[in-house]
């Protein structure tokens, strides 16, 4: 696999301050980013998606594990590895809020020692396609948030870096600007051929832009997996039954035995039944237990699932086993 971003075996451990206590954020975590993906870094609060990020860009140091970027080990050699990477992190960060939109674009260009000529092009062309000529003269601390953060890309853009990192991109925006966003995102992977890790709770952005998904949870990782995988592994275990008739207690006591996270709507008519089956087998329980009391079934159907149920199934510990897919 053509890999930009390995990560082996990584782990973290802090010390709170006062009581001394160890927190062990990151326990043992191995992914790897393939060139031109766009990865999504999923997981609850205080999963350890930041410490992980924050290793990747080399801002903290990893207990154990090696992290490389574009083959280059960024412990050992931490400028020539940081040059293949930018970060975007809680929001704002890398603008200077009293120069004008031009201005930052300039002195982040002069920074890199392109030639002047050079830098004028990029520049033109970011400011374009990121429909900020209209805003060039203004000054930072004016702009909107999503104006802020379209402009914290494009300076992360200049910095003409594989990878780009991406922390909340969609924050706190409009849904008109979110997607403006997340159309210029797509845009960076497929006209640039950057690679770019985001970290997101939207589970919306990464529904739509993520392709690959690595899903954290106190430390460790417990997805990871192609979205589309995903959504088709679990919409193939989630089926809505419609019955005609209700069910007897101790039909309900016996489902809820057989799927615990059974959903039931009673109703004289139409009764619903939403579960989720582990195995495709289990769907025999299921009648087993209707055909006990001759109970009508109206309906089968698969139900539809979005990303944001997948992640909340995967945190609260759902196996992902493919013996479905
Ligand atoms: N500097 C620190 N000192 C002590 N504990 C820390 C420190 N930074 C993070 N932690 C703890 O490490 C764990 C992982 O934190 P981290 O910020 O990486 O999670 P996260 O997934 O980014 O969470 P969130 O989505 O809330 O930002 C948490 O339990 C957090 O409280």
């Amino acid at each position: 696999m053509d890999a930009i971003v390995q990560i082996s075996n990584v782990k973290k451990t802090y010390k709170k301050r006062k009581t001394k206590e160890l927190v062990q954020a990151v326990n043992d975590i191995s992914f790897s980013v393939r060139k031109g993906e766009i990865l999504g870094l999923l997981g609850p609060n205080g999963a350890g998606k930041t410490s992980t990020i924050k290793m990747i860009c080399g801002l903290l140091k990893p207990d154990e594990g090696t992290i490389f970027i574009n083959g280059i080990n960024n412990q050992e050699k931490r400028l020539k590895a940081l040059q293949h990477i930018s970060s975007v992190l809680e929001g704002n960060r890398n603008l200077y809020w009293r120069l004008t939109v031009r201005e930052n674009l300039d002195y982040f260009a002069g920074n890199r020692g392109v030639s002047r000529k050079e830098a004028a092009t990029q520049i033109e062309d970011l400011l374009a396609k990121f429909n900020l000529k209209n805003k060039e003269h203004e000054l930072v601390n004016r702009l909107s948030r999503g104006m802020q953060q379209k402009l914290a890309i494009a300076v992360a853009m200049l910095a003409d870096s594989d990878v780009i990192l991406l922390d909340e991109p969609t924050l706190g925006l409009d849904v008109e600007t979110g997607y403006e966003v997340r159309e210029l995102l797509r845009g960076i992977v497929k006209d640039y051929n950057r690679t770019i890790i985001i970290s997101s709770h939207d589970m919306d952005v990464i529904q739509d832009l993520c392709e690959r998904t690595v899903i954290i949870n106190n430390g460790t990782i417990v997805t990871d997996d192609r979205v589309e995988n995903l959504l088709r592994l679990f919409e193939v275990r989630s089926y809505k039954v419609t019955l005609g008739a209700r069910l007897t207690d101790q039909q309900h006591t016996k489902l809820l035995q057989f799927f615990p996270t059974l959903t039931y709507i009673p109703d004289t008519h139409q009764s619903t039944l939403e579960i989720d089956l582990q195995r495709n087998e289990e769907i025999y329980d299921l009648f087993e237990v209707l055909k006990a009391e001759s109970t009508p079934v109206e309906s089968i159907d698969r139900k539809t699932i979005n990303f944001e149920q997948i992640f909340m199934k995967i945190v609260k510990g759902e196996a992902t086993d493919h013996a479905l897919a």
